[in-house]
């Protein structure tokens, strides 16, 4: 990878990683925000994966390069460089699937294992749109969450519901984390009613809020526009 190499195309470039249970999910949540595309008939991933998108936040872009691996114990060979360097993680499961739920905890452990304690976690609950078929309760997930000290979302890469949010929300955090600016989401753990979430804003913080969070496609696939600061 280009390490050293610097354009005026972003300001940052953040690394972020995805993890769960094989067919939770990962690699069509990944190509439904990178390039808005979603397949019945992915096969699971081998080894690595990745695919970067431009996000505004404030006056600021951000390279977002999202490494996607394989659940499968069996197709994975890289753990720790998988996980080094990375600001932020999506812990999913599949809705439909509890044992995907309870494999969270392994998940969890395995990334605090070799990630900083900084690093912003977002537990997704995935395959929303399969309500009918639903193994793991809403509530369950938010506990789970509450309980960790993540945050948490359902998704449905298939129907595009709160993909966007799962990832900006992400990349927000990790933005805010690195320039403790804070960032003012009522998306996340909150009831969407509140527009400061609740935030207690320390005095001389600058803030973002979330709705200055947005990304831009198409994908950029040049590692040469990767930019390091
Ligand atoms: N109904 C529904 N199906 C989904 C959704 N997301 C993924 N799938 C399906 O679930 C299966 C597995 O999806 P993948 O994205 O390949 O899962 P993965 O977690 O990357 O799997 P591994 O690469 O084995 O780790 C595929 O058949 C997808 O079409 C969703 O939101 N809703």
């Amino acid at each position: 990878m280009a390490e050293e190499s610097y354009d005026e195309e972003c300001d940052y470039l953040f690394k972020a990683v995805l993890i769960g249970d094989s067919a939770v999910g990962k690699s069509n949540l990944l190509s439904r925000f990178s390039r808005d595309e979603f397949r019945l008939d992915s096969k699971p991933t081998i080894g690595v994966d990745f695919a970067y998108r431009n996000v505004r936040v404030g006056d600021k872009t951000i390279k977002a390069q999202i490494w996607d691996t394989a659940g499968q114990e069996r197709f994975r060979a890289i753990t720790s460089s998988y996980y080094r360097g990375a600001l932020g993680a999506l812990l999913i499961y599949d809705i439909t699937r509890r044992i995907t739920f309870k494999n969270i905890e392994k998940w969890l452990s395995e990334l605090r294992g070799f990630s900083s304690p900084e690093t912003v976690v977002v537990l997704v609950g995935n395959k929303s749109d399969l309500g009918q078929s639903r193994e793991v309760e809403e509530e369950e997930g938010k506990t789970l969450a509450e309980s960790e000290g993540l945050y948490f979302l359902e998704t449905s890469a298939l129907e595009n519901q709160n993909v966007e949010e799962a990832f900006l929300s992400m990349i927000g955090r990790i933005h805010e984390v690195l320039t403790q600016k804070i960032v003012l989401d009522n998306r996340l753990n909150g009831d969407g009613n509140n527009e400061s979430n609740g935030a207690v804003v320390p005095p001389g913080k600058e803030i973002v809020n979330i709705h200055e969070v947005t990304a831009t496609r198409p994908l950029s696939t040049s590692l040469s526009n990767c930019c390091y600061k």
